[in-house]
């Protein structure tokens, strides 16, 4: 079942740069998506026009049957629990420790006086706490979030998404400000997300040999575009060469190693 159709996005930024243009895809119900392309092609633009965090300038984007960019504040919140973001610097409250900070993924359900106040029902903390120990991070549940390592702490962004139950996780680089260990246990969470708890993942990715190894779907962006939307396995040397210009020379080495070609 179709998730999530967006139509003819574009975005042009105040300052008269053309981040998206004539944007389609659609992403069905529980894919594993990586997008991929080199700086500035709009990576990021696109994830976050997909929640309003960035207002797209014109376009048609529907998710879950609601037409996001017509929604009010309020259905606009009801939009942004069903989705949830994960960021390169996680975006953690530092002096918070790692249940209050998943507990404010449930914030967008709570009245702002319950909110503040740090109000949980039982069965919000019971909640926290399944989620945490699935991320395995129980024995660090009191720990201040500056006293974790950078991968423990995408895991605590990780669990603060999925406390709102969301149908589907925009991750924004997840692993740019990780080792390749730490990525991979990232990496390897998220696939877990998917595949257990159905939850659809879009993915911007840097390490185009991660985007091969665990998407179901690529989709390459270049200068606002789309200009690859398929198949892991269909990625050839020259598709890479095209998404990525003069950079492409590491990422092919890259590709080649991964699979022999
Ligand atoms: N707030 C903004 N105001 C003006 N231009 C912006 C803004 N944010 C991004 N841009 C521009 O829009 C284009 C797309 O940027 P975006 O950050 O979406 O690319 P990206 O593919 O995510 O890049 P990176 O991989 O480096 O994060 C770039 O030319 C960028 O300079």
């Amino acid at each position: 079942m179709t998730l999530l159709d967006v139509k003819n996005l574009n975005k042009q930024y105040g300052t008269g740069t053309v981040a998206l243009s004539n944007v389609n895809f659609s992403v069905k119900e529980g894919e594993f998506i990586s997008i991929i392309g080199p700086s500035g092609a709009g990576k990021s633009t696109l994830l976050r026009c997909l929640n309003r965090m960035i207002e797209a300038s014109s376009g048609e984007i529907t998710f879950d049957g609601m037409k996001v960019l017509q929604l009010n504040k309020k259905e606009l919140r009801n939009l942004r629990s069903k989705i949830g973001m994960i960021f390169q610097h996680y975006n953690l409250v530092n002096p918070l420790s790692v249940i209050e900070n998943v507990l404010h993924g449930r914030l967008g359900y709570k009245s702002t006086m319950k909110g503040l106040l740090g109000i949980y029902s039982e069965e919000e903390k019971k909640g926290a706490l399944e989620i945490i120990e699935l991320l395995g991070l129980e024995e660090q549940i009191y720990k201040r979030c500056d006293q974790l390592s950078g991968g423990q702490k995408q895991r605590v962004g990780i669990a603060r998404a999925l406390i709102q139950k969301p149908k589907m996780l925009l991750c924004d680089e997840p692993i740019a400000s990780l080792d390749p260990n730490a990525s991979k246990i990232i990496m390897d969470y998220l696939r877990k997300v998917t595949n257990e708890m159905g939850i659809t993942c879009l993915v911007n990715l840097h390490q185009v040999n991660v985007a091969l190894t665990y998407s179901d779907r690529i989709i390459g962006v270049k200068q606002g575009k789309i200009v690859y939307d398929g198949l892991p396995q269909y990625v050839t040397k020259e598709i890479i060469q095209d998404i990525y210009g003069t950079e492409s020379g590491e990422l092919i080495l890259d590709i080649g190693g991964n699979r022999g070609a």
